[in-house]
């Protein structure tokens, strides 16, 4: 169904082909899961099969790409949208209607199909997809999740032969990520819908493909097997994959229940190894909490690169010791938030501390980015009150705003306005306040190597999370939000985010993160908070709230139960 021959792939301006000697092919009826690490070009791959490359993108595409026999260098998206649908990683960029409902139909229209097939099949999709309540909303204002929802039913509904996704589930809650998963291999069983999908998140998907392609590093070529081989010598790796290898289970579990019943005798040898109240980064030693950043600390900057995935100690975070306080950084009582005629968060009471790193759970539409835009000032409660640094958010001058608190928005290019990274770090140190040259020092310690004159938009994702962070942290804010901060990341840029943010946290500031990805949760976070319908249902400690939710429990938690185990990391410390 999908036939790539020999293709390569050189983007106007690029030295080196991106993609170079790929070949491979999917046949029809097929789940095909696209692997590899950041930047290797799974998009780029993506692309050529819905003929966005080279046609939207630029650049020149050689050998021949067939999608049902079709050429996609001769046929333009539009010739083949019959045949495929596509959905990208920024859904509300393609959104071409206003609300929920003809965003559904949209497809079907330019199709031509007729009424009575387009009415029966948006009630399908919205019932298949939990859209039902939101069907009259305007997409602009649905959240992050139920965005990510429309835009893949709105593939679905004409039926196409060819699904290409990219990065599906990225904003979706656990739960919703395995409805659509499934939902997806339904149409692939029961009416031979052929898939390629790339995606970062292996612990979701890797059950659902039939095979693995992988691109395992820049220009190198493409491999395919089973997902077990593939697993076998990938660079990236789910968690259930990465302890099978530290086990030595041979062959590797590649889901939860696989590696459960293996589990025996590692759970013996682990048995009574681990505290009670575990914390990810009590393993290590434990938390830090101290006062918040002292205003006048040091710049400590410079450094070379750390090797991926083993994150190195940041200078440029370390701050002079502060003694213990009991300082709350925020104090939110009594809050509610209606959005129109939406209860966005109902009666939230909290507290945050210097030195917490709090992960914000919940399903999508919970309030999770409500309640950040709260604290930083773009929503006003509707009822009760927020006090961050001691005033409420929404009344400070932004000016003073940004010396209290930071967000990292879940487009990190929504903070990034300059033509260049110079330009924008300029505009930080002015809005902060900031000696020149500070917020360059932080990105040359989060990005060694990027130059002055790169435009943010070509930046990889990753890259552009890590600009954003550091015009964030030019005022050195003492609470750093982030919403959904690990969208596009692979395992490796994950792993420097976490040494960061533990930086930070051991430094003072109070880190609270937005996040549907419970692994980065069970890594770092020491407290979690969930949200449901905008209510807090449960605040503890992240062993104790996230291992007993079947939802938002880590792989090794769900493989080493009933012992509360959160990483793979902490299982190799015991051992060793
Ligand atoms: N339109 C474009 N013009 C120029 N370069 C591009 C374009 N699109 C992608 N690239 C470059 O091609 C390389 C591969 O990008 P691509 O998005 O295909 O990788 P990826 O594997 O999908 O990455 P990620 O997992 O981060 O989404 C990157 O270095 C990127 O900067
Ligand atoms: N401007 C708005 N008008 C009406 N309703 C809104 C508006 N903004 C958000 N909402 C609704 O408020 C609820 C909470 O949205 P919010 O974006 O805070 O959820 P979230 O937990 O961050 O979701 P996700 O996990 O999908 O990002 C959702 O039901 C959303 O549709």
């Amino acid at each position: 169904m999908i036939r790539f021959e020999d293709v390569s792939v050189t983007y106007d301006g690029a030295a080196e082909p991106t993609v170079q000697g790929v070949d491979f092919e999917v046949p029809e009826g097929e789940l095909v899961l696209l692997v590899g690490p950041s930047g290797v070009g799974k998009s780029t791959v993506l692309g050529a099969v819905s003929g966005l490359v080279p046609h939207f993108t630029g650049g020149t595409l050689r050998g021949r790409v067939t999608v049902a026999g079709r050429d996609t260098r001769t046929h333009k998206p539009r010739e083949l949208a019959d045949v495929v649908g596509t959905v990208g990683q920024d859904p509300l960029s393609h959104f071409v209607t206003d609300t929920v409902e003809d965003e559904l139909a949209y497809g079907m229209e330019s199709l031509g199909l007729p009424p009575a097939v387009m009415r029966r099949r948006v009630e399908e999709t919205l019932d298949l997809l939990g859209l039902a309540p939101l069907r009259d909303r305007s997409l602009a204002t649905l959240s992050g999740g139920q965005q990510q929802r429309v835009a893949i039913g709105s593939v679905l509904t004409p039926h196409p032969e060819v699904l290409v996704l990219d990065e599906p589930t990225s904003a979706l809650d656990p739960a919703a990520a395995e409805e659509v998963l499934a939902v997806l291999q339904r149409l692939v069983h029961d009416l031979g819908t052929t898939v390629l999908m790339a995606e970062h998140r292996l612990e979701r998907v890797i059950q659902y493909a039939d095979q693995v392609a992988l691109l395992p590093a820049p220009g190198a070529r493409l491999r395919m097997g089973t997902p077990a081989e593939m697993m076998a010598e990938s660079p990236v790796y789910p968690p259930v994959v990465d302890l099978g290898r530290l086990a030595g289970w041979d062959p590797l579990p590649l889901t939860v229940r696989d590696a459960r019943r293996r589990a025996g005798d590692l759970r013996d040898q682990l048995a009574g190894r681990i505290p009670k109240d575990n914390a990810p980064a009590a393993a290590d030693g434990g938390p830090a909490p101290q006062g918040p950043p002292a205003p006048d600390h040091e710049t400590e900057t410079g450094g070379a690169g750390g090797n991926p995935g083993t994150p190195r100690r940041r200078r440029a975070f370390r701050t002079r010791p502060t003694p213990p306080a009991t300082v709350h950084i925020a104090d939110v009582t009594a809050l509610s938030v209606r959005r129109a005629h939406v209860h966005a968060l109902r009666h939230i009471d909290l507290t945050v501390r210097p030195g917490e790193t709090i992960a914000l759970m919940g399903r999508n539409g919970a309030g999770k980015s409500t309640l950040l835009n709260t604290l930083v000032g773009l929503v006003a409660p509707s009822t009760g009150t927020v006090q961050v640094g001691g005033a409420p958010p929404h009344r400070t001058p932004p000016r003073d705003l940004v010396r209290r608190v930071g967000l990292v928005p879940q487009e990190p290019r929504d903070l990034l306005y300059a033509d260049t990274v110079a330009a924008e770090c300029r505009a930080a140190d002015k809005d902060a306040a900031a000696a020149p040259g500070t917020c360059r020092a932080l990105v040359t310690d989060l990005l060694p190597g990027v130059s002055d004159d790169t435009h943010p938009r070509d930046l990889s994702e990753g890259q552009r999370l890590a600009l954003a962070l550091a015009v964030v942290l030019t005022a050195r804010p003492p609470l750093l939000l982030l919403d959904e901060p690990t969208r596009g990341l692979d395992y490796a840029a994950k792993a420097r985010l976490v040494g960061l943010l533990t930086d930070l946290a051991a430094a003072g500031h109070a880190i609270m993160l937005a996040t549907h990805d419970v692994e980065l949760a069970a890594e770092l976070a020491h407290r979690v908070i969930l949200l449901a319908e905008g209510e807090v249902i449960a605040d503890g400690p992240a062993a104790e709230v996230i291992t007993s939710s079947p939802s938002f429990a880590p792989q090794v938690s769900k493989i080493l139960a009933p012992q509360r185990w959160l990483t793979v990391a902490q299982v190799r410390k015991a051992l060793s």
